[in-house]
Formats: structure tokens, C-alpha cells, sequence
């Protein structure tokens, strides 16, 4: 491996960025280390604004080209990509676990295939955009889905790779080039991306990856005066200062931010099926955006439900996330064990009484116990703010006007959970909940097809299907006269 690189999970991983397809080192560097056992997997270049500056050039100066492919000519590079991914699940996974800590079972059956799937799917469905028109009295409208140019993609930790080709798949396959700022507290998995894409035949500067720490790398990508899109995952408050960026420039930006989501069990549910969906909201140690934190019971069935879910959670074992018994591995990093535990103990401080856990787990530093409060009022700090660990609340509700209250009472608005047998009831509530998702009977099932998004502070736009292309492309109309050819 040309440049400078680190040997995980006995993969080699270049530690430079990947610009104008090559291996570039910054001088400054920033340390990664593995959430597992605090282990040091390497030090990274840090990118700032020379980097942005050579990254954004180098798309810029690559988009002729790939935008004249065309979705046909684009689709056997696309998929090649995704094959490299396939052929590589297992190392994919295994750097992700290492780097941030999140089941590697998870990640070899769903999170990795995932990541290739993100690529083909929208690569297949670039074919269908063109074509379409609008025939009106005097003219026909021609509707074409026109590359934008170049897309900056800046994603967080708790799955990198899933969630940056969720956006690197549409963005490549509408014809744009991309710029990706991985996250710096799981940089690996996104680096190794760039060296599949090349091997696939992405040219260069199609996909160009600069590592470094957001308020630098970010920033400064964020902030350049030649960059078309912003796509954006991670927290709420990261969101407004970008948002501040691209309002300057005017340059569109997709939004995909934290959630609060309400879990509602009705006493109409298969409760056993509602017990094991609850105990797993605690999988990768609660880091998940769409996790259903707030769990709301009908009151009827609240003591019934809480032994089911206390003898669920149960089997949420605590432990290295290489072990496949494990549900519950480690928080990402000890800033965020901070958070956490300081959520904790301001919730106890709050009258909030933990039923289960509360506690660092007897495992290793960044390891947290799954944990239960009840006794929550809605104003609560931990039945509104995000915690983004193992970390859920119980409250309880005598009618459904009161559990759309309480499920819409937060900033928040990306998903929410609902068990009922009767349909009528479970459409009217999940119509009234505030959520670009609204899981009813199951959880975390995607259709890459659907929508996706949050509503209110959760994000802003939706990604998925037509809506990635939609935000990727610069939608133009040609509306030609009829019968005014020769
Ligand atoms: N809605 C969704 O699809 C998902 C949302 N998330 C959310 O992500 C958050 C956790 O991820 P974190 O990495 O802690 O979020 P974060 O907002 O701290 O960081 C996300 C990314 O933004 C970059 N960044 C930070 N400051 C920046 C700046 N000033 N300019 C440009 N880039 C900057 C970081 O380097 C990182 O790559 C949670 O709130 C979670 O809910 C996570 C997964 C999916
Ligand atoms: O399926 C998606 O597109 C997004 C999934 C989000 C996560 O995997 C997560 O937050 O863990």
C-alpha cells in the first residue's frame, strides 16, 4: 500500500486521504483509538482547508466527465463498486467493530451488504429518472434529472460506512463527484471504501475522502465557495452551524439528525413480540439515531408488559462486540461515556428512578449497563434530550389522544415504534405521531425505496428513492412548442 497506513483487524488501511485518485498525508495528524479496549489503531491525517481546497478541485475537475456517463455508463462502475464491497465483507466488518465498537454480527449480516446495497440500488434506479414528461395545450415539458456537481458527504460515527455510501450511492450515481468527510472517531471503514471504489474503476476525483476532525475538515468543506451539495448525518447542533454555511452560499443542504423516538405498546399487541423489540433498542449500546427511547405502555397491561421486558432485556448481554453473544457493546469514546453518564446521573438528580441499571457495566471503561427510569414526567432532560446510549424511559398512558401528547412532545421527530393487533387503531395513532418514520409491528425495517428523514429538529429533507435523486440532481424542465421543429 502506497503512503502511510495501519494494519486493524489484520486489514492494511491507508491512514492519508484519497484525492484526485492518490494517497495524500497532512502534516498534523489526529489519533484513533478502538472503543473495545481503548487500543491505539493509528494516527490519521488531519485535513484543513489546503485539503478541502485539493478535494473540492479535484471533483470539480472530474465531473465533466463522470456526469457524461450517464446513468448506463455510470451503472457497470457502480456495480463493480458494489461487488468490491461484497467481496469484502468480512474485512469491512471486522475494521468497523474495531473502530467503533459496534456488533460485528451485525455488521457481517446487515450493516456491511447494506452498504453495498446503498450503491446498486441507486445506480439501477439512475435508469428510471430521465424520460419523463408533462404534454400541456401549446407545449410538452421535458424533465431531466440533471447532475448537481459536486456533493460534500460528512457522516457520524455510529455507522460510517452505511450511512456515507447511503449517500455517496445516489450522489455517484445522479453524476455527481463527491467529496466524503468521514468521522473522525471511526475514520477506517471510509478509507477503505476509497480503495474499493478505485479498484472498481471509479476514476479519479470521482470519490474523494479527506480525513480530519469536523470543526476543521468539516468546516472548511462545508465553507468552500465551489461546492454544490451538502449532505449531512449527525447531531442537531452540528446541523445549525452547518446549516449557517450552506444559508451563505445558498447551497442545498440535506439534513439526517438525532432522534427521541417514541415506542408505544398498546394493550391490544403481541406483547411477547413488543418485549423483544423494546430490549432491543439497547443493541450497540443504544447508538443508534432511530432507536425508540421512550417507551409508552397502555396502563391496562404496564405491570405484564415491564416483567416481559425485564426478563427481554435480560439477554441484552454487556461485552466485546467481536463476541456473538454480545448485544451490548461499548460506548464509542470516553467524551461520550461522559455524556452519557452525566444524562444518568442528572436524570436520578431529576426523580427519575432507574428499574434496571444506571451504571458504568462491569466490563471494561466505555462500557454502560442497559438501563430503564420510570417515574418520568414528559418535561424531563432524559425523556427529552437524546442520549445516544442504552438508555430508555417507561411511561404509561390511559388513552390514545394522551400517547400522541406524549409522543409528540419533544423537538424531535425522526421515527417511532407501535405495537397493536388493530389496524384501525395503529394507523390513526402512527398518522398522528410527528416522524418521517413510523415503524408499526416491527422495527428498523428498510425499504431503500421509502422515504427517510425526520420531521421537526430530526432533519431536514428525505433521503431514499426519488428523494435522493431529487436532492441530488438539478431538476430542469425543457418545455418545447409543440409543432415548432421543422
Ligand atoms: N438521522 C440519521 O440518519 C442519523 C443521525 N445520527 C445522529 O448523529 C449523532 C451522533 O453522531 P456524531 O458523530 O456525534 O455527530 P456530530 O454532529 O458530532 O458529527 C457528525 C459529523 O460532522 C462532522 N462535524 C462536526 N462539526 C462539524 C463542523 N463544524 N463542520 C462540518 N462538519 C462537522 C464530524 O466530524 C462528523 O463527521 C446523533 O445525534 C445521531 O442521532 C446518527 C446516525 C443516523
Ligand atoms: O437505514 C438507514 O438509512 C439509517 C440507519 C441508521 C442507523 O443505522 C443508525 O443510526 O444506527
Amino acid at each position: 500500500m502506497n503512503g502511510n497506513s495501519v494494519k486493524v483487524a489484520g486489514v492494511d488501511i491507508s491512514t492519508d486521504h484519497w484525492i484526485g485518485g492518490k494517497r495524500v498525508a497532512s502534516k498534523q495528524k489526529f489519533a484513533n483509538f478502538s472503543p473495545i479496549d481503548g487500543s491505539h489503531l493509528g494516527d490519521l491525517s488531519a485535513g484543513g482547508k489546503a485539503e478541502a481546497d485539493a478535494a473540492v478541485a479535484a471533483a470539480r475537475k472530474a465531473f465533466p466527465a463522470w456526469a457524461a456517463l450517464g446513468p448506463k455508463g455510470r451503472l457497470p462502475i457502480l456495480k463493480k463498486f458494489a461487488e468490491g464491497i461484497k467481496a469484502r465483507v468480512n474485512d469491512l466488518a471486522a475494521v468497523e467493530t474495531m473502530d467503533n465498537g459496534s456488533l460485528l454480527m451485525g455488521n457481517v449480516h446487515r450493516v456491511v451488504p447494506r452498504a453495498a446495497q446503498n450503491i446498486e440500488f441507486f445506480a439501477d434506479w439512475a435508469l428510471t429518472l430521465d424520460g419523463h414528461s408533462i404534454d400541456s395545450p401549446e407545449v410538452v415539458n421535458h424533465v431531466r434529472y440533471d447532475p448537481a456537481g459536486v456533493a460534500v458527504l460528512i457522516t457520524p460515527w455510529n455507522a460510517p460506512l452505511m450511512l456515507t455510501t447511503w449517500k455517496v450511492g445516489p450522489a455517484l450515481a445522479a453524476g455527481n463527484t463527491v467529496v466524503v468527510k468521514p468521522p473522525e472517531w471511526a475514520p477506517l471503514t471510509c478509507s477503505l471504501m476509497a480503495d474499493i471504489a478505485h479498484a472498481a474503476g471509479v476514476p479519479a476525483g470521482v470519490l474523494n475522502v479527506v480525513q480530519g476532525i469536523g470543526e476543521e475538515a468539516g468546516d472548511a468543506l462545508v465553507n468552500h465557495p465551489d461546492v454544490d451539495r451538502i449532505s449531512f448525518t449527525g447531531s442537531t447542533d452540528t446541523a445549525k452551524i452547518i446549516g449557517q454555511a450552506a444559508a451563505r452560499s445558498i447551497t442545498p443542504m440535506s439534513a439526517e439528525l438525532g432522534g427521541k423516538s417514541p415506542f408505544i405498546v398498546c394493550a391490544d399487541a403481541d406483547l411477547d413480540a413488543a418485549a423483544q423489540t423494546v430490549a432491543g433498542q439497547y443493541m450497540n449500546a443504544g447508538q443508534v439515531c432511530l432507536a425508540g427511547t421512550r417507551i409508552m405502555v397502555e396502563k391496562k397491561i404496564e405491570e405484564e408488559f415491564l416483567e416481559k421486558v425485564r426478563g427481554a432485556a435480560s439477554h441484552m448481554i454487556v461485552g466485546d462486540p467481536r463476541d456473538k453473544d454480545t448485544r451490548v457493546g461499548p460506548l464509542i469514546h470516553k467524551e461520550h461515556f461522559a455524556r452519557v453518564a452525566g444524562f444518568v446521573e442528572r436524570a436520578r438528580a431529576d426523580g427519575a428512578v432507574p428499574l434496571w441499571g444506571g451504571n458504568r457495566a462491569n466490563f471494561g471503561e466505555l462500557y454502560f449497563e442497559p438501563t430503564l427510569f420510570a417515574n418520568i414526567t414528559p418535561e424531563l432532560e432524559i425523556a427529552q434530550r437524546e442520549v445516544f446510549g442504552p438508555v430508555l424511559t417507561w411511561q404509561n398512558f390511559s388513552s390514545d389522544d394522551e400517547v400522541i401528547e406524549l409522543a409528540n412532545n419533544t423537538r424531535y421527530g425522526l421515527a417511532g415504534t407501535l405495537f397493536s393487533r388493530n389496524e384501525k387503531r395503529a394507523m390513526d395513532i402512527a398518522s398522528r405521531v410527528t416522524a418521517g418514520t413510523l415503524w408499526v409491528n416491527c422495527f428498523f425495517v428498510r425499504d431503500l425505496a421509502a422515504p427517510f428523514g425526520g420531521a421537526k429538529d430530526s432533519g431536514i429533507g428525505r433521503e431514499g428513492g426519488t428523494w435522493s435523486f431529487d436532492f441530488y440532481t438539478d431538476i430542469k424542465n425543457i418545455s418545447v412548442r409543440k409543432g415548432s421543429f421543422a
